[in-house]
């Protein structure tokens, strides 16, 4: 099986992907998770999205599909994937399809994890407490926001057009928002 998780900052995508990549044996693949590696590592791929990423701007496409898309490619010839993060627009949505369904690894359920924006911020900041992420900050939280609203948001309709996508109430603990979704694939399966 092949999992998409999309959400907005906040939602709970980085807790969810790794639980139920974990319950479900599928591979985790985090595209913030992967950048922010390439950024620690100072990578010449690092130092072309820092300033994206401190601006909460998404990153050319051709550094994230390079980036996500092999890893991708060798989840679905394995275990299969859950992949939280990417594609961020119907654009990249586009590009990846193009890539995976001539290897059989389009997605199989879409799962948008659905929070109210004030709950989004309360979560945001209060992680910033905790991890000190540099794109925490107001200015950017208001950013990311802004960028989830007018580039990503139009995934939803475009996968519902596909038949895959599920919304997930996800303004509720966490652990009830995985049980929810386990129930959601195995329903859909
Ligand atoms: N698919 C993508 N396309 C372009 N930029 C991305 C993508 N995924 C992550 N990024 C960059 O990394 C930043 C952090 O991503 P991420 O950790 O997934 O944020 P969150 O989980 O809070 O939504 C984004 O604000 C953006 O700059
Ligand atoms: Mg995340």
């Amino acid at each position: 099986m092949n999992v998409l998780l999309i959400g907005p900052p906040g939602s709970g995508k980085g807790t969810q992907g790794e639980r139920l990549a974990a319950r479900l044996g599928l591979e985790h693949i985090a595209a913030g998770d992967l950048l922010r590696a390439e950024v620690r590592a100072g990578t010449p791929l690092g130092r072309q999205v820092v300033e994206f990423m401190q601006r909460g701007d998404l990153v050319p496409d051709v550094i994230i599909i390079s980036l996500v898309m092999p890893k991708v490619l060798a989840a679905a010839s394995g275990a299969g994937y859950l992949l939280d993060g990417f594609p961020r627009s119907v654009e990249q949505a586009r590009e990846a399809r193009a890539l995976a369904e001539r290897v059989g690894a389009s997605p199989d359920a879409v799962l948008y994890l659905d929070v109210p924006r004030e709950e989004l911020i309360r979560r945001i900041l209060h992680r910033a407490e905790i991890e000190g992420r540099a794109d925490d900050n107001p200015q950017t939280v208001a950013n990311r926001l802004q960028v989830f609203n007018d580039a990503t948001a139009p995934l939803i309709d475009y996968y519902r057009g596909r038949g895959i996508l599920h919304v997930i109430d996800a303004d509720k603990d966490a652990d009830e928002v995985t049980e929810a979704i386990i129930g959601v694939l195995q329903a859909a399966a």
